[in-house]
């Protein structure tokens, strides 16, 4: 039986970051689990009396929307458990109403931060994935903590407190047959692993911050096919990636191909997580900037060069193709996959201290993705600033997306055109793409 008090409540809007919101005597309470106007009883997870917000799961459903599904997954499913693994948030509302709820967060964000509204500008609603049918096995990323058994975990929203695991059914199948789950990781901190959407085969474990004879033993469990490396994080900011890769067996990367590009990414470096995001995103972006043969066009973010090698393709040699980004890992990866490509700069740095040296290329249009903070103020600004006819801007944060509208807005840069992919089924994430042209 649970301690804190629950609350029957009525379930109003969806909110920005994966709960709904409800009112109790006045205050805003934001329930997880729910879906808008349902009757739910919700036991308060947050409830400081001077707070002027508190937090809440839904237990029991009084009155269920028309759009509840019962969870796929047992661990991550609030009616079943008191603290239910993160990660598939949305596994109680169906597909389609996911996004319609993706679509209001987004329009709310827009309106509301930015005063543009969505509708206006051609918003027709979030896109699910090409062939997409139940949400399931698309995440070719993992990460999972280890248990005081040495057993894969999650851990519950806003908690320590680890659910070993024996199946992630929103993991890809090649992470998911791989026999990571049978092995002990006592000695391991957490535990990455990566399948490769070129071949849906290769599979990449990283055992991150591993005491090293650990690392020896566990590498030794896991089945001989699987590439294995250790990985220490260092002190530095992800940017700045302080990291050290150890290679324990066959290679530390794994091979991509997008758009018959070949990529390679290296076992901590950045890679979208949807098994067809890069190919959808790419394909958005290359229809959105429309590069001509002599552009000059700037990549932001770039990671290991997912859009900056297509860009630097279409520019030609008689264009130039900036490709930006912070990891160094990452950044090399960058190098290695855009090095036949002489037209291509590959710029190891922070954007906010590159962008300055770029004001003097007159470029035809920045494409830029960054992480889900969206961009410092000092670059909103020195963007605005730059003249550049157009920007794309590809975000997996709507709240971010739409503050930086704002920001690009006072600097003269009118959002024409707005998208959101569902790369991320049952949870609350989204992938929006805005494309931005000076007034
Ligand atoms: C969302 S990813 C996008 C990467 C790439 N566009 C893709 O789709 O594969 C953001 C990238 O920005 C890098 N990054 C984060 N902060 C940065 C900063 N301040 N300056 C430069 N790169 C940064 C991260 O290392 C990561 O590779």
């Amino acid at each position: 039986m649970p301690s804190t008090p629950t609350l029957e409540l009525r379930i109003g809007p969806i909110a920005h970051g994966g709960h709904c919101v409800a009112r109790h005597e006045g205050r805003v309470i934001f329930v997880r689990h729910a879906i808008p106007g349902e009757l739910v009883r919700a036991r308060l997870t947050e409830a400081e009396p001077e707070a002027k917000f508190w937090r809440a799961d839904v237990t029991e459903v009084l009155e269920p929307s028309e759009h509840r599904v019962a969870h796929f997954w047992d661990p991550a499913d609030a009616l079943a458990h008191h603290d239910p693994v993160g990660g598939a948030e949305f596994g109680h509302i169906s597909l389609g109403h996911q996004r319609e709820l993706k679509g209001r967060i987004l329009a709310e964000q827009l309106q509301r931060l930015a005063g543009v509204d969505a509708q206006q500008i051609g918003f027709s609603g979030v896109q699910p994935a090409p062939g997409e049918r139940d949400g399931l096995g698309w995440r070719t990323r993992m990460a999972y903590a280890v248990n005081g058994q040495g057993a894969l975990a999650m851990s519950a929203h806003r908690s320590h407190r680890l659910t070993a695991l024996e199946q992630m059914p929103l993991a890809h199948p090649g992470i998911e047959n791989s026999g990571i789950y049978q092995v002990d990781y006592s000695g391991i901190s957490r535990v990455e692993v990566a399948v490769s959407s070129a071949d849906d085969a290769t599979v990449l474990v990283l055992l991150a911050e591993a005491e090293p004879e650990a690392a020896v033993r566990v590498a030794r469990q896991l089945p001989e096919a699987l590439n294995v490396a250790a990985f220490s994080q260092g002190t530095g900011a992800a940017a700045d990636g302080q990291g050290a890769l150890h290679q324990l067996r066959g290679h530390s990367w794994l091979p991509e191909t997008v758009l018959g590009h070949r990529y390679r990414v290296t076992g901590e470096g950045f890679w979208q997580i949807h098994r067809q995001a890069a190919t959808v995103l790419t394909e958005r972006v290359l229809e959105l900037v429309d590069p001509r043969p002599g552009q000059r066009i700037a990549d932001l973010y770039a990671g290991a060069g997912l859009f900056s090698l297509p860009l630097a393709q279409r520019v030609g040699a008689a264009g130039a193709l900036f490709s930006i980004e912070g990891a160094p890992g990452t950044h090399r990866d960058a190098k290695r996959n855009l090095r036949a490509l002489d037209q291509a700069r590959v710029i190891r740095g922070r954007v906010e201290r590159m962008l300055r040296q770029l004001a003097a290329e007159r470029l035809d249009a920045v494409v830029l993705d960054p992480p889900r903070a969206g961009v410092d103020k000092k670059v909103a600004a020195e963007l605005g600033n730059s003249g550049v006819p157009r920007i794309c801007y590809v975000s997996c944060d709507p709240a971010s997306f739409a503050r930086d509208t704002a920001r690009l807005a006072a600097r003269g840069y009118e959002l024409g055109h707005v998208e959101v992919h569902d790369l991320y089924p049952h949870t609350h994430h989204m992938e929006t793409i805005g494309l931005f042209e000076r007034r």
